[in-house]
């Protein structure tokens, strides 16, 4: 098929996403991805040739972090969640093989032939594997750049004989990179709560409540995202991923060493400089409700690249499903009162199917005024 007919023809072509566009060679973006002018990531019109503004997160040494300087490294730690919403996490623990091969199995699953990617198409939200593009093709009016793996972690015994069975060593490399995630993600929310004050150090100082509130991580939800992007042949036009926050307590992001994501800070959208073999992470709504507001849930976006093509794994972390998550009691006080209502997994599954889960809706959604 001539793929410019294709491209400007055919909408269920859309539907099948756009590693299968530029497989077959589209030339120009078509107008299903064209997003109006102000939505654009557009250069800086009084600079147009200036680079893009790009920032070096926080660092978070994770081996520091277990050490005698914890209390320090607790202190950076507040301070980045409080002004940025984002740190990087280096000496994370997580075998640099892990890492990696992830990352090569994710590219080989992107690299099967259509067919056999479609194989996991669902519409179904709760499916254990959920092939797809844009954000949610079946509702986007503009579609974005981006085609996902979805893949549903908990419990991994249960969900693991549904996710792809191609490549061959998929399920064994993606499983052993979850559980890696989450035993970093439980070290970096101990890390987070007691930040915050709510969890203590030393085995002296916990108390049940505080190991009350871990229980419940432990047996929270994980979804893994694979994103992949591939060249965009008018990057200008379009994005990956438009601005969102990320619903659920913590998201661990492992990105190639393409650069894509932006965050928002003071205002502007600022690139994140990928560091080799680190993790990004970034507070979620759940977080910054949890915090009552002290912690952000900070809009990001992802721009697309008209030569390279992008893969980033996404680990995002929640409470069980059926869990009600409001602002800690003990950060409620006559200085700071509570300033999020109370709100589980249902209300935001309602929410998003109501309206586009663009921006930060769910979470303003949320809010006491
Ligand atoms: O690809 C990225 O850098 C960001 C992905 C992201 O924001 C997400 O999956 O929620
Ligand atoms: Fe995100």
């Amino acid at each position: 098929m001539c793929p410019s007919a294709m491209a400007l023809t055919n909408d269920d072509e859309f539907q099948k996403g756009v590693k299968h566009l530029f497989e077959n060679g589209v030339s120009k973006l078509p107008n299903k991805y064209i997003l109006p002018v102000s939505d654009r990531p557009k250069v800086d019109k009084e600079h147009p040739n200036a680079t893009k503004s790009s920032l070096k997160l926080p660092v978070i040494d994770f081996a520091e972090l277990q050490g005698p300087n914890r209390s320090e490294v607790l202190n950076s730690l507040s301070s980045a969640c409080e002004e940025y919403g984002f740190f990087q996490v280096v000496n994370h623990g997580i075998p640099i093989e892990a890492i990696r091969s992830m990352i090569d199995v994710s590219t080989r699953f992107f690299g099967l032939p259509y067919e056999e990617r479609a194989k996991y198409m669902s519409s179904d939200m709760t499916s254990p594997v959920r092939y797809g593009t844009s954000l949610n093709q079946r509702k986007d009016s503009v579609f974005c750049w981006r085609d996902f793996l979805k893949l549903v972690c908990h419990p991994l015994s249960d969900v693991l004989p549904h996710w792809p069975s191609c490549p061959m060593d998929f399920r064994e490399v993606a499983a052993t990179y979850a559980r890696e995630t989450k035993w970093l993600f439980i070290r970096i929310t101990e890390a987070i709560l007691e930040s915050l004050g709510l969890w203590g150090a030393t085995t002296e100082e916990k108390t049940e409540e505080d190991d009350e509130i871990l229980k419940q991580f432990h047996d929270g939800s994980q979804l893994m995202v694979v994103n992949c992007f591939p060249p965009c042949p008018e990057p200008d036009l379009t994005l990956g991923m438009p601005p969102h926050s990320d619903y659920g307590f913590l998201t661990l992001l492992l990105q190639d060493e393409v650069e894509g994501l932006q965050i928002q800070y003071k205002g502007k959208w600022i690139t994140v400089e990928p560091m080799p073999n680190s993790f990004v992470v970034n507070v979620g709504d759940h977080l910054e409700i949890f915090s009552n507001g002290r912690y952000k849930s900070v809009l990001h976006r992802v721009f697309v690249n008209p030569a390279k093509p992008r893969l980033s794994v996404a680990s995002l972390h929640s409470l069980p499903f059926n869990c009600m998550v409001g602002p800690s009691p003990k950060l409620i006080d006559q200085v700071n009162p509570r300033r999020y209502k109370d709100t589980d997994f249902a209300t935001f599954l309602e929410y998003i199917s109501s309206c586009e889960p663009k921006k930060k809706n769910f979470l303003e959604s949320r809010k006491l005024t």
